[in-house]
């Protein structure tokens, strides 16, 4: 699919570049301030795959150095729906006890993902286990999360963009924007 349709595929555009970037470079100087006298003991962990472009931009929109590793999960498959059941697909490298974890996500859409993702880090003997988000929908949520640090909040509508997907599709567009109904159907 090339670029032009990638596009057209968007229903409305909700963030464009420069709003995202603008956001995270806030979030990443909230956290940086947040985390005085810890960064050291500061670990972004980032959930594949929708975090990669969150994790790149807010990453280095941090004032200074920040350690960075990732974990898989299984919870959407290629539907449009979260089934609730998550399971590992790649662990952490690194042992996180005693550290300052910092989930970085894409988004929270019915929370299960998170609150399994966070009770699970939590076990582990982190000293702290926080979120951050770039997008949160309220109304969807399914349970309660409870999130530090939200980009923005979105009405309940699929999006894709910005590693956000739809059955693996675009991913890399630059913006953020629900999907028209005639790709779903
Ligand atoms: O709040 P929830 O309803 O649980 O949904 C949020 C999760 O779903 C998406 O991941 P997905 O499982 O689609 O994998 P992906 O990141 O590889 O796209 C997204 O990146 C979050 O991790
Ligand atoms: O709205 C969404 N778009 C893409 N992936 C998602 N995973 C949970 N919610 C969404
Ligand atoms: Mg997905």
């Amino acid at each position: 699919m090339d670029a032009e349709h990638m596009g057209a595929d968007l229903e409305n555009v909700l963030f464009t570049e420069e709003q995202i970037q603008q956001r995270l470079g806030e979030l990443a100087q909230q956290v940086w301030a947040d985390y005085d006298g810890k960064h050291d003991d500061l670990l972004l962990v980032g959930v594949l795959k929708g975090a990669v472009m969150v994790m790149a931009d807010f990453m280095r929109a941090l004032p200074g150095s920040a350690a960075m590793d990732w974990m898989a999960v299984s919870s959407y498959g290629s539907g449009t729906k979260s089934s609730g059941v998550v399971r590992i697909l790649k662990d952490l490298d690194t042992d996180i006890t005693d550290k300052h974890v910092l989930i970085v996500e894409d988004i929270i859409d019915s929370g299960l993902t998170l609150n399994w993702i966070r009770t699970n880090l939590e076990s582990r003997g982190a000293r702290s286990v926080e979120i951050c988000t770039l997008l949160r929908k309220p109304e969807a949520a399914k349970v309660e999360v409870d999130t530090r640090y939200v980009g923005f909040d979105i009405p309940p509508a699929f999006v894709v963009g910005y590693g956000l997907d739809y059955d693996e599709k675009y991913r890399n567009l630059r913006v953020i924007g629900t999907l028209a109904p005639h790709v779903y159907s």
